[in-house]
């Protein structure tokens, strides 16, 4: 018979949420979405910095919990600045989070993210055409958006097979792959997600709130299994409770609700009834 998450996960499930530290995280990431994130941060109670110039790296790097590098918006300093913060993580042995924005549309995004890689951080995510992309697999993703084509039970079977692979020589990396179903691949097992609306693919920044936020869990100790896990259910049980309440709103709508949940849900003991997903 097959686990459910929650059992998996139980103590993770019931001591994260509310935070009972403040992780304080430095993301370097898109400036389309940076004030959500910054935000989504301080709405779960962690901190954000968003400070991307190497030269402060070693002072900031004494301060800080974990890192956040997001592909989105590659510019010649962005891109010195990422793969300058991936090693330094490595060296100073913070988490770090990679999140492969745009990877499926262009070869310089691929070769960023398997740079990174090789810095073995903690977490390596993306929308399941991205991380089909990097895992040598066809994608039919667009730009920044995941495909549809990419998300059948094969294409899922296909990516769960290609990423233990890649797991076997980064045992140290859990892989997120997230759509309609997110799929949770590490050395230590693999899980499928299914919490979550459709709309959430109709604001921009959701798959990078939840990047900035497995960084946070990270940062208060969780394993890279917890912290995925962790933040996509949390994420997800949001938006269900934010498009319940938005019957009548449009999408800009959902979209505050489901910001607002983020300070509201934890204080709701029973959340944890909410999810759903399994072992696979
Ligand atoms: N159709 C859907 N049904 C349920 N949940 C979804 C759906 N699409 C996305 N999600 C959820 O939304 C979050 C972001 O996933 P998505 O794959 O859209 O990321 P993304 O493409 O990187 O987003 P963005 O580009 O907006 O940052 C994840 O938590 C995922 O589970
Ligand atoms: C970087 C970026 N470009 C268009 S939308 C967006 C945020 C989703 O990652
Ligand atoms: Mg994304």
């Amino acid at each position: 018979m097959t686990q459910s998450i929650t059992e998996v996960f139980a103590d993770a499930f019931k001591t994260t949420f509310p935070l009972k530290s403040s992780p304080l995280v430095d993301c370097i990431t898109n400036p389309v979405t940076i004030e959500s994130m910054a935000n989504a941060l301080l709405y779960i109670d962690a901190k954000p910095v968003m400070a991307d110039l190497p030269e402060e790296f070693p002072e900031l790097f004494t301060q800080i919990d974990a890192l956040l590098l997001n592909l989105g918006h590659i510019s010649p300093e962005r891109k010195d600045s990422l793969l300058a913060a991936g090693r330094y993580a490595a060296e100073t042995h913070k988490p770090a989070v990679v999140d492969l924005v745009g990877v499926a549309a262009t070869q310089l995004r691929y070769d960023i993210g398997q740079q990174l890689l090789q810095n073995h951080p903690n977490v390596v995510k993306g929308n399941i055409s991205e991380v089909r992309r990097f895992a040598g697999l066809k994608s039919t993703g667009r730009g920044v958006d995941g495909s549809q084509l990419d998300q059948s039970v094969t294409a899922l079977a296909e990516l769960t097979k290609a990423l233990q692979e890649l797991t076997e020589r980064f045992p140290n990396t859990t892989f997120l792959a997230t759509g309609e179903t997110d799929l949770v691949v590490s050395e230590k097992g693999q899980w499928r997600l299914e919490n979550g609306v459709p709309q959430l693919d109709r604001f921009t920044g959701t798959g990078d709130i939840v990047g900035a936020l497995t960084a946070a869990l990270l940062g208060i100790g969780l394993s890279n299994d917890e912290a995925v896990v962790l933040t996509v259910s949390y994420f997800n049980c949001c938006a269900e409770v934010a498009a319940a309440q938005n019957t009548a709103g449009g999408i800009a709508s959902f979209r505050e609700k489901t910001l607002d949940q983020l300070s509201l849900l934890a204080d709701q003991a029973d959340w944890v009834q909410m999810v759903k997903g399994e072992a696979l």
